[in-house]
C-alpha cells in the first residue's frame, strides 16, 4: 500500500506548508478541493497543490484529509502553477492566492457539511435546468419576438492603423507583449474585438481585463452583441467584486466547463480558470486599479504577462497613456508597440486651453470662461462634463474666527463636509468612515460663522444648479453610486446624452464613450502637481489625458478648459500638445537620473502599531537583522530609513514604511525571501502588524 501525503493550500496567514496524510479510502489529485481538519475540531476547505512521497511533519502531528470534493473538475496544472508563481513573486503563502480567488460557495465549509446532501454546485445546476425548462415552455407558447440588432453587432471597417494592429496580433501564435498605444477615441476597442474574434474563430478563448467595475456593463454589452449570436449566450462571462455569490459560482462553472469563451472583468479575472486561452487583453494597462491594495498585493497586468508567457500566447496592453514601465519596454524592444494616432470618428482631438486662475477671479470655483462655455453647450444641445477629483461638498469645515478645522477623531486627517439635496449635512472621514453631525457653532470658540472651505463635487453640482436652473445635472461619484445598480443607471443616462452637465470624480474619466459630450472642465488638478510620490505626475498626466479624451468623440470642435495656477508647468505644456511621448521622455530621463522605477525595483514594508514609534522600532530592528545576519545578501540592495506615512494615523492605528530598492530584480527577490523567513521566525507573534508589497505603486 502506497503511503503518501498532499500539500494543501489553506487560507491561513501562516508562512508554512500544510501537509496532510492521505487515507487509503481517498485518492486526491493536484487541483482538487479537499476538506481537512485544522486546529481544534475545526474543518476547512483547501486546494491540493502537490502530491508528496514524504513530509517533514513528525508522525504524531500528521493528520488525514477528511474528504475530497469532486463536484468540480480539478483545477488545471497551469492554473495551479500561475497561483504558485503569484505566491512566490508577491512573497505570500499560496493559500492566500488560491482561496480568495474561488467563489465563496466553493470554499465555505458549511456549504458541504450542513444538512443538505447536495453541494452548492449541484444545487446551482438544478436551478439552471429548471430555468431552461421554463424558458423553453415560454418560447413554445409565445410568438417569437424580433430583437433590434444593436450598433455593435457587426464589425466596423477598420482604418489602416487599426487593420495593421489586428493583423499583427492575430498572426502572433507565440508569446509576445504588445503595447497598443492609441490616443483617446482612436478605436482601441474595435482592435481588441477583431483580434478577439480571430482567436475565437480558431477555437481559442480570451481574457479581457478592464480596470473598473463601472466599465464592465459597457463592454459586456458590446461583447455579447457581437459574439453571443455566433457562439451562444453563455460565451461571455463577467467577473468582478460586485457579483453575488451565486453569480460568481455560475460564472466559475461556465469557465471551468469550457462553456465560456470570453472572460471580461476586473483584476481578479486574471485568475480565471479558463483553458485553451489564445489571447489576453489588458485595457487601460496603466491604471492603478490593476494593483490589489490588500491581501495578496498583486498586479493583474504583470500577472497577465506572466500567464501569456506560460501559455506561449500574445498579450495586448492598451492605453492612451501607458505606464512608464511599459513604455520603457517598448524603447528597449522587449514589447512591440502598435500605434493608433488618429481618432476613429472625428478628425481632431479636443482643443485644450489653460485658464490661469491666479489672474482671473472665480465665481464660486468656476471661471467666467468655463461658465460661458457650458452655456454655449446648453444652447447647442450638447453635453458638458466637470471633473474634479474630490467628493463631498467641501474638503473641510472651518471657523472664520479662530481657524478651527474639522478633524477625524480616529485619523490624522480633516473630515469632509457632505451636503447634498434631501440629506442632512454630515462630516465624514474618507479614510475610516467616521461620520458625525455638523456642529452649529465652532466647538473651540462658539462662533456661529463656520462654513465649508473649498469645493467638492456636491458643491459644484449646487453651484451649477444655481447658474443653470434649467439644465439636467448629474453627479457621478462614489456617493451618488453607492446603491447597487445605480452607477450603471447613471452612466447609461450620461452615455446616451440624456444629461446636460455631468459632474464627477475619476469615475467618469476613463474608458467611457459619451456620445454628446463636447466640453470638459477640469478643476483642482494642481492639487496633485506637488505630491511627494514620484509617480504623482505620471498619474496626473494620465488622468488629464483620459478625462480630456472623453470630449468630442462623436462631435467636432470639442474643448477642454483646465483651471490652474501654474499654466507654465511642463506637465501642462505637454498636455496642451496631447504629447504623451514628450512627457514620457522627460519623465523617464528624471527617473533614470534618480535611479527610480523602471530603472530599479522596489519592495515596500509597511508596519502598523498603536504608536508610530513602535512601528518604526520594528522596522529598524529588522533592518539591523539584515545588516548583521546577512551582509552577503545585501550587495546591491538599498535599505532606506523607515519613515512615518504621510497620513500617520488611520482608524487609531499608526503607520510607518520601509523602502527596499535594487537595480537587480533577482537579487532583490532573493534577499527578500530569505530576510522575510528570518523575520517571520524571529517575530512569531509580533506586536506590530506588517505587510509586504512587491512593486508598490504608492510610496
Ligand atoms: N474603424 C472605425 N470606424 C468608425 N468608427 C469607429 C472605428 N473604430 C472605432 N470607432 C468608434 O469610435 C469611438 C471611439 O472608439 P473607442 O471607444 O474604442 O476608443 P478608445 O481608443 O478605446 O478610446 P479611450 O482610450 O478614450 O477609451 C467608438 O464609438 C467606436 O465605435
Ligand atoms: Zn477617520
Amino acid at each position: 500500500m502506497r503511503n503518501y501525503w498532499v500539500r494543501v493550500a489553506l487560507d491561513i496567514p501562516l508562512e508554512t506548508f500544510f501537509d496532510y496524510h492521505v487515507p487509503t479510502t481517498l485518492s486526491p489529485q493536484r487541483g482538487q478541493r479537499v476538506i481537512v481538519p485544522f486546529g481544534h475540531q475545526k474543518q476547512i476547505i483547501g486546494v491540493v497543490t502537490a502530491i508528496l512521497d514524504k513530509t517533514d511533519i513528525p508522525l504524531d502531528k500528521q493528520k488525514d484529509i477528511i474528504q475530497v470534493l469532486d463536484d468540480l473538475p480539478p483545477f488545471s496544472d497551469t492554473w495551479i502553477d500561475l497561483c504558485e508563481f503569484a505566491a512566490k513573486y508577491y512573497l505570500r503563502p499560496i493559500g492566500e492566492v488560491i482561496l480568495p480567488v474561488l467563489p465563496p460557495p466553493l470554499r465555505k465549509i458549511t456549504a458541504y457539511t450542513g444538512k443538505t446532501t447536495s453541494s452548492p454546485v449541484e444545487r446551482l445546476d438544478k436551478k439552471i435546468r429548471n430555468q431552461q425548462k421554463k424558458a423553453q415552455q415560454k418560447k413554445q407558447s409565445s410568438t417569437h419576438q424580433a430583437t433590434t440588432p444593436s450598433a455593435h453587432s457587426t464589425s466596423l471597417t477598420l482604418n489602416t492603423e487599426q487593420r495593421i494592429a489586428v493583423e499583427v496580433i492575430s498572426q502572433t501564435q507565440h508569446f509576445k507583449t504588445f503595447l497598443l498605444h492609441g490616443i483617446t477615441g482612436s478605436g482601441k476597442t474595435e482592435v481588441y474585438l477583431q483580434a478577439l474574434a480571430q482567436k475565437l474563430a480558431e477555437g481559442k478563448s480570451v481574457i479581457f481585463l478592464v480596470p473598473e467595475i463601472n466599465l464592465t456593463p459597457q463592454f459586456e454589452q458590446i461583447l455579447k452583441d457581437r459574439f453571443c449570436p455566433l457562439y451562444g449566450e453563455n460565451t461571455v462571462v463577467t467577473m468582478h467584486s460586485g457579483l453575488s455569490d451565486g453569480d460568481r459560482l455560475l460564472a466559475w462553472l461556465r469557465m471551468q466547463r469550457q462553456e465560456a469563451k470570453i472572460v471580461l472583468g476586473t483584476r481578479m479575472s486574471i485568475f480565471a480558470p479558463l483553458e485553451n486561452i489564445g489571447l489576453i487583453i489588458v485595457d487601460e494597462e496603466h491604471d492603478a486599479s490593476y494593483k490589489q491594495q490588500d491581501g495578496l498585493r498583486y498586479s493583474a497586468r504583470d500577472l497577465a504577462i506572466w500567464r501569456a508567457k506560460q501559455l506561449t500566447i500574445p498579450v495586448v496592453l492598451g492605453s492612451a497613456t501607458p505606464s512608464l514601465e511599459s513604455w520603457q519596454h517598448t524603447l528597449t524592444g522587449k514589447y512591440e508597440k502598435l500605434c493608433l494616432t488618429q481618432r476613429a470618428k472625428v478628425t481632431h482631438l479636443p482643443h485644450i486651453k489653460l485658464i490661469n486662475t491666479k489672474k482671473i477671479p472665480l465665481n464660486q470655483g468656476l471661471s467666467p470662461d468655463l461658465i460661458s462655455a457650458i452655456d454655449e453647450r446648453l444652447q447647442r444641445g450638447e453635453q458638458s462634463m466637470i471633473y474634479l477629483n474630490r467628493r463631498g461638498f467641501s474638503p473641510v469645515l472651518r471657523c472664520s474666527s479662530c481657524s478651527w478645522t474639522s478633524e477625524c477623531i480616529r485619523c490624522s486627517v480633516h473630515t469632509v463636509l457632505h451636503q447634498s439635496a434631501g440629506k442632512p449635512a454630515t462630516l465624514q472621514c474618507h479614510h475610516c468612515g467616521y461620520t458625525t453631525r455638523v456642529p452649529y457653532k465652532c466647538p473651540e470658540c462658539g462662533n456661529q460663522d463656520i462654513s465649508g472651505l473649498g469645493y467638492g463635487t456636491q458643491r459644484i453640482e449646487e453651484v451649477l444648479g444655481h447658474l443653470f436652473p434649467h439644465a439636467k445635472i448629474q453627479r457621478i461619484d462614489a456617493d451618488s453610486t453607492r446603491l447597487k445598480g445605480s452607477a450603471e443607471k447613471l452612466f447609461t443616462e450620461a452615455h446616451s446624452g440624456d444629461v446636460d452637465i455631468i459632474v464627477g470624480t475619476q469615475m467618469i474619466a476613463k474608458g467611457h464613450d459619451f456620445k454628446r459630450l463636447s466640453l470638459v472642465g477640469i478643476l483642482n488638478a494642481d492639487m496633485m502637481l506637488f505630491s511627494g510620490d514620484f509617480r504623482a505626475p505620471e498619474r496626473l498626466f494620465a488622468q488629464l489625458i483620459q478625462v480630456s479624451g472623453r470630449a468630442g468623440r462623436h462631435l467636432p470642435d470639442a474643448e477642454v478648459l483646465l483651471q490652474t495656477e501654474f499654466p507654465d508647468h511642463n506637465l501642462y505644456q505637454s498636455l496642451l500638445k496631447h504629447d504623451y511621448a514628450e512627457f514620457a521622455s522627460t519623465t523617464l530621463e528624471e527617473r533614470k537620473i534618480a535611479k527610480l522605477p523602471p530603472f530599479s525595483y522596489q519592495v515596500l514594508i509597511s508596519a502598523q502599531a498603536k504608536k508610530v514609534e513602535d512601528a518604526i522600532d520594528f522596522l529598524k530592528t529588522i533592518i539591523r537583522m539584515a545588516k548583521e545576519d546577512m551582509p552577503d545578501y545585501l550587495e546591491g540592495i538599498q535599505l532606506y530609513d523607515p519613515i512615518p506615512l504621510k497620513i500617520i494615523r488611520v482608524a487609531n492605528i499608526e503607520r510607518a514604511q520601509l523602502l527596499i530598492e535594487s537595480e537587480s530584480r533577482t537579487r532583490l527577490h532573493h534577499f527578500m525571501q530569505i530576510w522575510l523567513q528570518r523575520v517571520y521566525q524571529f517575530f512569531r507573534t509580533p506586536k506590530v502588524k506588517y505587510f509586504v508589497e512587491v512593486d508598490p505603486l504608492d510610496i
